[in-house]
């Protein structure tokens, strides 16, 4: 799964999580799921209703999590207890953000925790977890690596060839980082997408929006370990 392109803004996902925070609700939504994962949850409703994003904001006025299709299309669940096993150290925030990184770590499927209390969105994936910015913290990322891109793209034709190289490295390296921000970024980001691909093809660059999307990711120090 391309989490960064399920989660992209404009998805009906994204938008419904965007409006939870918002409102300054609290959220725990388990990102598809397979039978195995049934001793994961208890209690709640089974439903198969659409994904969209008053459903997923409406599904977070209750207690307990929202869990999503295979196909993340569909809410498969709402009002779910989930008793996860692993055990992974304790992060920000209490048993909502606890158990989030432990569902993400003993199943391997992303899992979004919405803090009520800081408003804050984190994605976690495995044992690691991603802070997911507003589109306008977003794109003040995205701004910043451009802003570095277009630096290096307006001095390359004076500097030196033993520069030129290091700068070259530092232009790969700033391309691969906007890519997975302009997935999650979604169509707003494709103005931009298109100018990443001029500039990288003048400095001779072979560069195109990747399918793989990668998140600057802040690594828990989990163990997987299940009692
Ligand atoms: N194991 C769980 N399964 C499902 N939902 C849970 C579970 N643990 C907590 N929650 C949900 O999280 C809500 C808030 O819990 P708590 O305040 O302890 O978490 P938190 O991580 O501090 O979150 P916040 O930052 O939003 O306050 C609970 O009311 C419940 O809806």
């Amino acid at each position: 799964m391309n989490v960064r392109a399920a989660l992209a803004f404009g998805t009906p996902l994204r938008e419904g999580i965007e409006l939870i925070r918002q409102q300054g609700l609290g959220a725990l939504v388990v990102l598809g799921y397979d039978r195995h994962d049934g001793k994961l949850f208890e209690g709640g409703h089974a439903t198969d209703e659409p994904v969209t994003d008053e459903a997923i904001r409406r599904a977070a006025l209750n207690d307990g999590a929202t869990v999503l299709s295979p196909s993340l299309d569909r809410i498969a669940r709402e009002r779910t207890f989930l008793r996860p096993q692993a055990i992974v150290p304790a992060g920000a925030g209490g048993t909502r953000h606890l158990t989030a990184a432990r569902c993400a770590a003993q199943t391997g499927r992303p899992v979004v925790a919405v803090s009520e209390e800081r408003q804050a969105v984190t994605l976690y994936r495995g044992t690691e977890r991603y802070l997911l910015l507003t589109a306008l913290g977003l794109r003040a990322v995205i701004d910043d690596v451009m802003n570095a891109l277009r630096a290096i793209h307006v001095q390359d034709a004076i500097v030196g060839d033993q520069a030129r190289q290091g700068r070259l490295d530092e232009a790969r390296g700033l391309l691969r980082e906007v890519d997975g921000h302009l997935v999650e970024l979604g169509a707003a980001g494709r103005i931009i997408t298109s100018e990443c691909a001029t500039i990288a093809s003048t400095l001779g660059l072979a560069w195109a929006p990747s399918d793989v999307a990668p998140f600057p990711i802040h690594t828990e120090k989990a163990t997987t370990k299940i009692p």
